[in-house]
């Protein structure tokens, strides 16, 4: 298709909610469909180029006569990268100006320039278009009752045919293999033959291209090795990828579990019909690769054998199904053994010990406003499990612009977000359990400072950072630096000691929580600090299990941690916000998670 502009389609996404906002539904209209296309013919070019350069790769003369070591693996590697970069510059019109990242992608993932297009679309009076937006939205969001509701509205409207509301994203073999089932009804077995041969191609296709699109990048959030980095970014494009034939089966909406299979099902018939023996048998044995004992498919086997001329060498089933099934067998195995070798790494059994909570020190014994402590926030086994999910995955390196050591040489900071603690819970590294207590005991907190402080405002979490802080030097080294140098949650401190609330400060942090889970190291002591050099201390917190302070996140709560000069301290850092623009969205998508393993 043909694009008007040189605008990306992150741009012209924006505009399109602009225009929307602005009531120019018109103006709505160009931008999202012109976004969708883009988009569209953004990942549609980056697939292909993925898929292009893959087999270019594959098919190359190696460099040597022989396989040593898997080195064929990498000479590969590094020639298909090469093809992309080139395949890249080739395409520059399509990438040019597209800065995409995750979000950006998200988005369009999700669908929702769909969610402005059907508001759009009424309002400029396009009704079919309406109702075919709303109904596109649906084919991902099946149980959106809101848009259940509007697409009801619009098939209402005088002139809306039900018959002409189509999905706007659906993929090109959906048409295919709905001619062809409907010849199948008419008994038209030449066209069932047709339609569905081509629907069979393209919807291998359509299956190949979404797996390229799985082939983007991935943050680690740390510093694996070389070899645990190739393992984790396979495993979450392996996750990914596994996942496609079940996006493909949603046929408007409708969800088919043996929409591939069923292709053969029906060319059997087909081909059976029009005398067609061989391919009848191919196709009755490519199914059975897909369902071994399907009863219907074992008597149709039995009478083709039956015929004369046909014996068991015909029932040979198509290589393209035979390379798809071996694929997803192996592809399970792996996935399997992920989940089921990965799960308790490191994990000892501990004694049951709950805490019991109580708050233990007030303003007054803290020497400053809006500030409290409270013990008995989680059990022995709470904090052990936690620091756990730290010890196996957050190995080393975190979300501090990669530094490793970004407050202290002398020590080193590991830590997992929420989001990451979510994703490693999705690609099947770490068991359910420890993020839904990650989850519990977060909100735990949440309760408590909402309580405490007697906030009427909805208080939001904004962000949510497990954190190991490890000594690296010498126990007896008579360290004056801090693990945390003194500072407030909110704003920049500049020289002449005004606090500045804005960007890189968290501004629209309002509250803070720090959640301790050990206590077996030296040093460390949280402080409250009248000084930015940590000399002129109001009141100090020793860590330990369960253990909250919580506070104020402004310029009044001036804080630090002492260095820890042995072992290693784990905490949770809660920031709270009332500013529902900085909520943190990890935390949504966690239960969305959890809610659909559950279901699965
Ligand atoms: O770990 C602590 O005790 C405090 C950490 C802190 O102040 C922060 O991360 O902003
Ligand atoms: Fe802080």
């Amino acid at each position: 298709f043909q694009t008007n502009s040189n605008e990306s389609c992150v741009r012209l996404y924006e505009k399109g909610v602009e225009a929307y906002l602005d009531n120019d539904y018109q103006e709505c209209v160009e931008n999202f469909e012109e976004a969708v296309q883009k988009y569209q013919l953004y990942k549609k070019v980056t697939n292909n180029c993925r898929l292009k350069c893959k087999q270019e790769a594959d098919t190359s003369d190696p460099l040597f006569r022989v396989d040593v070591e898997n080195l064929l693996f990498y000479e590969r590697a590094i020639k298909n990268t090469l093809c992309i970069m080139h395949c890249k510059t080739e395409n520059a019109d399509v990438f040019n100006g597209t800065q995409m990242n995750f979000e950006t992608e998200q988005l369009f993932e999700d669908q929702k320039p769909y969610e402005y297009l059907h508001i759009c679309y009424f309002q400029t009076k396009e009704y079919q278009k309406a109702a075919s937006a709303a109904f596109t939205y649906l084919v991902t969001h099946p149980n959106d009752k809101a848009m259940q509701g509007n697409l009801k509205h619009y098939t209402q409207v005088e002139g809306v045919k039900s018959d002409d509301i189509v999905n706007f994203e659906a993929k090109s073999f959906v048409y295919l293999y709905a001619h062809g089932a409907d010849a199948y009804n008419k008994k038209d077995w030449k066209n069932v033959e047709h339609n569905m041969e081509e629907s069979l191609g393209l919807y291998l296709q359509a299956e190949e291209e979404c797996r390229a699109g799985c082939e983007g990048p991935f943050d680690h959030g740390w510093y694996p090795d070389f070899i645990p980095s190739i393992a984790n970014h396979f495993t979450m494009v392996l996750k990914c990828k596994m996942d496609c034939s079940e996006k493909l089966n949603t046929l408007n909406g409708e969800e088919h579990d043996d929409l591939l299979p069923s292709h053969y099902h029906y060319l059997q018939y087909a081909y059976f019909k029009m005398g067609n023996i061989k391919e009848a048998c191919q196709a009755v044995a490519s199914y059975l690769l897909f369902f071994p004992d399907d009863e219907t498919m074992l008597d149709n086997m039995k009478y083709y054998r039956s015929l004369p001329k046909v014996d068991n060498e015909d029932f040979r089933p198509r290589e393209e199904a035979v390379k798809y099934v071996q694929r997803k067998i192996y592809e399970n195995k792996i996935m399997n053994f992920v989940n089921h070798e990965y799960r308790n790494i490191g994990v000892t059994q501990i004694d049951e010990e709950t805490g019991s909570k109580r708050n233990i020190a007030n303003e007054k014994q803290l020497r400053g406003p809006k500030r409290f402590l409270s013990d008995g926030l989680a059990s022995r086994r709470e904090c052990k499990s936690l620091i756990a999910i730290a010890r196996i995955f957050a190995v080393l390196g975190d979300g501090y612009k990669g530094k490793k050591s970004p407050h202290t040489e002398r020590e080193s900071f590991h830590g997992i977000t929420l989001g990451r603690a979510a994703f490693l819970t999705y690609v099947g590294l770490l068991d359910t359990k420890y993020l839904e207590i990650y989850l519990r005991i977060t909100e735990s907190v949440r309760r408590e400072v909402k309580n405490y402080f007697k906030l009427n405002d909805e208080l939001h979490f904004s962000y949510t950072h497990l954190v190991c802080r490890s000594a690296l030097s010498d126990p007896s080294l008579n360290r004056t630096d801090l693990s945390h140098q003194i500072h407030a949650d909110n704003c920049n401190i500049l020289e002449d000691g005004v606090c500045e609330k804005t960007a890189p400060a968290f501004f629209w942090r309002d509250y803070s929580a720090i959640l301790y889970l050990n206590s077996n190291f030296e040093g460390g002591e949280f402080i409250f600090s009248n000084d930015l050099l940590g000399e002129d201390v109001q009141s100090s917190v020793e860590p330990k299990c369960g253990r909250m302070v919580a506070f104020s996140s402004g310029q009044e709560n001036l804080h630090g941690v002492k260095a820890v000069k042995s072992g290693s301290r784990c905490a949770i850092g809660i920031w709270f916000t009332f500013n529902v623009t900085h909520i943190e969205k990890d935390r949504a998508l966690s239960y969305d998670m959890l809610d659909m393993l559950k279901n699965t």
